[in-house]
């Protein structure tokens, strides 16, 4: 039998590897949990809500200020592969973060199969520039913003990382002072082969150029390569796939997985001020 990808002979496999869903026994108990954590967190922290970054709609993000002025920033990207969820789902990932004296920026964008995973990709770097820019009015220290995102912003993140921040936009060429990559994509070549490809359209060119393992540049930020010890061995795959490339040019990347969780509970790292995600960036953000 001819292969499809790597070892795999069909859509189910590539399925089961990349829909996290798939494993679970109550496949809406994420959602749950995310949404009852996005309400808890602008119910109860301070916040400036659907604030425009780019001049289409979808180009909004949501802050989350510090108590304490000139803060650090963390500018999180959600994740949905491309084509479900927004900002609001992910309001939650400020909960560990503000009692640390950080500013959190959640990012809204565009989905497929509206917009392509590169207008995406365009998004979140204008969301970033935008942070760069202006956080300063909120409150936020431009010199100590760090980028982090979750599986689809996961690579999003990654792709932050690789943008011409200089030549493109006119900032320093290394603006970013951390970033974390929580169960990213990667290599986006399996996706065609998935349930997701009639959705995202993934194309020979966006592979090869949206595909941030194949794209890493020379840059000092350091980044935590994350997954979560309890996914699939693709999840695992992708993030050495990055750190491998990231080394091959010296940069500071750092690949360890977070032990017990899956695709979802990881992101409850972010919630938990004393989680060792919450306090690597506490610690990366430092003045
Ligand atoms: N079965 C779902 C779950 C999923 O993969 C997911 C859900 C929330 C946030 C991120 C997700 N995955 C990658 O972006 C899906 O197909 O999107």
């Amino acid at each position: 039998m001819p292969k499809l990808y790597r070892d795999f002979d069909t859509q189910a496999q590539i399925d089961a590897q990349y829909n996290p869903s798939i494993a679970l026994a109550d496949a809406s108990a994420p959602g749950k949990h995310f949404v009852a954590q996005a309400t808890k967190a602008r119910a109860t922290l301070k916040n400036h809500l659907d604030i425009p970054f780019g001049p289409t709609v979808h180009e909004t993000l949501d802050i989350f200020p510090a108590d304490t002025p000139n803060a650090p920033v963390f500018v999180f990207i959600h994740g949905g592969y491309w084509r479900a969820m927004s900002s609001k789902d992910f309001s939650g990932v400020a909960l560990g973060l503000q009692p640390l004296g950080i500013t959190t920026v959640v990012v809204n964008y565009a989905l497929c199969p509206v917009v392509t995973i590169a207008e995406i990709t365009r998004q979140c770097r204008a969301a970033v520039a935008w942070t760069l820019r202006n956080i300063a009015q909120y409150g936020g220290d431009p010199a100590r913003v760090a980028v982090g995102g979750h599986s689809a912003g996961g690579h999003l993140s990654a792709m932050c990382l690789e943008t011409a921040w200089d030549t493109d936009y006119g900032l320093p060429r290394d603006p970013l002072k951390a970033a974390v990559l929580i169960s990213g994509l990667h290599d986006l070549q399996p996706l065609r082969y998935s349930y997701l490809q009639p959705m995202i359209q993934l194309d020979e060119h966006t592979v090869r150029h949206y595909s941030p393992a194949a794209n890493v540049r020379t840059c000092p930020t350091p980044t935590w390569v994350t997954w979560g010890g309890a996914e699939s061995s693709e999840f695992a795959r992708q993030s050495a796939l990055y750190h491998a490339a990231a080394q091959a040019l010296g940069n500071p990347t750092e690949l360890r997985a977070v032990p017990g969780a899956d695709h979802f509970t990881i992101v409850h790292e972010l919630e938990r001020s004393d989680s060792p995600m919450a306090q690597w960036l506490h610690q990366h953000l430092q003045a």
